[in-house]
């Protein structure tokens, strides 16, 4: 597996942060270095290294390095592995830290203080930071960090990663140490070598004495439950209100997607058509005003409107990431999981990919065994990124009706569940099918998962969230949708038709015979032309296929105001079936090419990625051809 690679600054200390997962290793380094990586309430969120720099009080300037959590130094899945690596000088092209800090959470030092004792052993200088001071307050926890400091032999600062200033004493720390005796505080004292396997399982036992007599030594030794989210989990980890609720909550999720949507989607629609209109009358008729208007207006227009939608979704997952609700839901979805073979382990990573596939892929790295990763990599595609949200909801308001059925519930947003209900139980069923016929069969592993405290999710973090959310999507439209929606413009826009042809110019283009020849392939399955047109550049990214449709049926139509109407123009060319049958294609359609140059690159060949294209496209041909055969025998042909 390859990582991206750092650069070499020989003269510039390293510091790394070590630590448990979720014990605020990236709020901090947030704070050090000012970066945005990704922070969230569960274990196992960051699985690369990463480096940011830090230039202090006194101008000097050091590298940051924020590492996957770890329990302990013996790696057991690719993301502890990562961390080891890079603290015993085993990292391609990296030297071996400077300075470890160790960052513990102080609410629970029993098991993050065997990390320090661990970490001592590694003959590299450490200096200790409690985290998370503010929640052991209001614990009651009292924590004299002389004593601890004289009990470790290292020295003790002090931090709070969610305030701004949290992170100033190891700021002020770091600017007065002398960093060419460093070394003075190297954990080191009765062992000079680096900890090998071998030697891991009797420290194992050492280290729980070692740790059990200093919790006593300063008092700590009782453990403090903690009672609100004791309370909260009596009610949401119910063995019967838990998935009732999870499955409420992500009902409700949906409904939200399209009932609140609505009002700024209709003006993001105002505003397109508003520049459209100013357009038609500024430019004259040629081929620029066709480039802006059919092209690029109709083509980033039909996809920006989608804008509110993702943003409601991710609000809600930003939510329940923040809050520490996440690893309950993997917790009560194991059963489930274990159903089909995986564990609850391969929640998280199966949850990411709703964002996108490519960081759900990275997420599993923390799997720790590798054939349940390599099952969790062939499904991740299967859950409904948030690139396909534009496509769902396009055929949505296209062709089902905005209604409200018993109970007040959202017919739109019910058929969007079902559609991402549907991805989800594919996945289950390929897993289920994978883990059958592979040797290992439906082996049962225990999930030991951490559950985190609940926390009151912070507004500014979500909005930074939301935001990175619209930084990213614009990003797309104006990168990879521009340039195909472009791209596909000129192949539809010529040659030129000949003298006297009748049909619309598009037709006698490039894309238009491609689309012509394809829909030999997908005419069975109830795509005419234009979708098939459409689906090729939506390899590049999937709501290419939005601003492709939109493109083909602006340059399909004579009226110049067809930029402004995609949905009605869908609505009436399209049989139901149709649409039924491209929906059922986008729950089970390859994904995009990022995501298979994700998977060569987690998996290190071609073979996986191969059988993942393979198996998705019988899939999605599959399913859209039983959908599309049975809407037509209901008569929706
Ligand atoms: N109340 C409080 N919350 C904190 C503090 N530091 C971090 N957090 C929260 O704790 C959670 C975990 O923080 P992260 O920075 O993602 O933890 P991590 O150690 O990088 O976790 P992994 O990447 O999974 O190893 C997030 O919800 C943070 O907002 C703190 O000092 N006080
Ligand atoms: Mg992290």
């Amino acid at each position: 597996m390859s990582e991206s690679k750092v650069h070499f600054y020989s003269n510039e200390p390293m510091v790394a942060l070590l630590g448990n997962p979720n014990c605020g290793k990236t709020a901090l380094f947030n704070l050090l270095t000012g970066s945005r990586q990704k922070v969230a309430n569960y274990a196992g969120v960051t699985v690369e290294r990463k480096e940011g720099r830090l230039t202090l009080a006194n101008g000097k300037t050091i590298r940051i390095l924020d590492l996957p959590g770890a329990y302990s130094l013996y790696p057991r899945s690719l993301d502890e592995r990562v961390t080891c690596n890079v603290l015993l000088g085993r990292a391609e092209g990296e030297k071996r830290p400077n300075l470890i800090l160790c960052i513990l959470s102080a609410t629970n030092l029993r098991r993050n203080l065997r990390l320090v004792l661990a970490a001592k052993r590694l003959n590299l200088p450490c200096v200790v930071v409690l985290n998370m001071l503010d929640i052991a307050q209001r614990q009651g926890l009292q924590i004299d960090t002389a004593a601890l400091s004289k009990e470790l032999g290292l020295p003790v600062i002090t931090s709070i990663g969610i305030e701004s200033h949290g992170a100033d004493d190891i700021k002020e720390y770091l600017a007065q140490l002398d960093w060419r005796n460093v070394h003075s505080l190297s954990g080191a004292t009765h062992q000079d070598e680096i900890e090998d396997v071998a030697s891991h399982i009797e420290h194992v036992e050492t280290d729980n004495v070692r740790v059990q007599r200093i919790l006593q030594n300063l008092h700590l030794d009782q453990i403090i439950p903690d009672r609100l989210s004791d309370r909260l989990d009596a009610v949401l980890l119910h063995p019967l209100l838990g998935p009732l609720i999870l499955a409420a909550l992500l009902f409700f999720i949906f409904q939200a997607v399209f009932s609140w949507a609505e009002l700024p989607m209709d003006l993001i629609k105002s505003a397109i058509e508003y520049l459209g209109d100013q357009l038609i009358t500024v430019l004259p008729n040629n081929w620029l005003r066709s480039l802006l208007i059919n092209g690029v207006l109709a083509g980033l227009g039909g996809v920006l409107i989608f804008l509110p939608q993702i943003l409601i979704l991710f609000f809600f997952i930003l939510l329940l990431e923040e809050s520490g609700y996440l690893p309950r839901a993997a917790f009560l979805l194991d059963r489930l999981m274990g159903a089909v073979g995986l564990s609850g382990r391969s929640f998280i990573p199966l949850l990411s990919s709703f964002a996108c596939a490519i960081p759900g892929i990275m997420a599993t790295r923390s799997i720790s065994n590798s054939r349940d990763r390599m099952v969790t990599i062939l499904i991740a595609p299967m859950m409904t990124c948030s690139a396909r949200l534009p496509v769902y909801a396009l055929l949505i308001s296209a062709f089902i009706p905005s209604k409200r059925m018993a109970g007040g519930i959202e017919l739109q947003g019910l058929v969007l569940f079902l559609l991402y209900v549907a991805g989800i139980a594919g996945a289950m069923g390929v897993a289920w099918i994978l883990k059958r016929f592979t040797s290992e069969q439906l082996r049962m592993n225990v999930l030991m998962m951490e559950l985190p405290s609940y926390h009151l999710p912070r507004l500014g973090n979500i909005g930074i969230g939301l935001w990175q959310r619209v930084v990213i999507f614009l990003r797309r439209v104006g990168g990879i949708i521009l340039v195909m929606t472009i791209a596909l413009w000129v192949l539809s826009s010529f040659p030129l038709p000949p003298e006297g042809a009748t049909g619309a110019p598009i037709q006698y283009s490039i894309a238009g015979m491609l689309g012509q020849a394809l829909s030999y392939l997908f005419s069975p399955i109830g795509f005419n032309w234009q979708i098939s047109i459409a689906l090729v550049p939506g390899m590049a990214a999937r709501e290419v296929v939005v601003s492709s449709l939109a493109t083909v049926y602006a340059l399909s139509s004579s009226s110049a105001d067809a930029a402004e109407a995609l949905v009605p123009l869908i609505s009436s060319s399209w049989s139901l079936a149709t649409a039924l049958s491209l929906m059922a294609w986008f729950v089970f359609a390859p994904q995009c090419l990022s995501t298979i140059a994700t998977v060569k690159r987690e998996t290190g060949g071609w073979r996986i990625p191969i059988i993942m294209l393979s198996y998705l496209f019988a899939l999605a041909y599959i399913a859209s051809f039983i959908t599309y055969h049975v809407a037509l025998y209901l008569g929706w042909g």
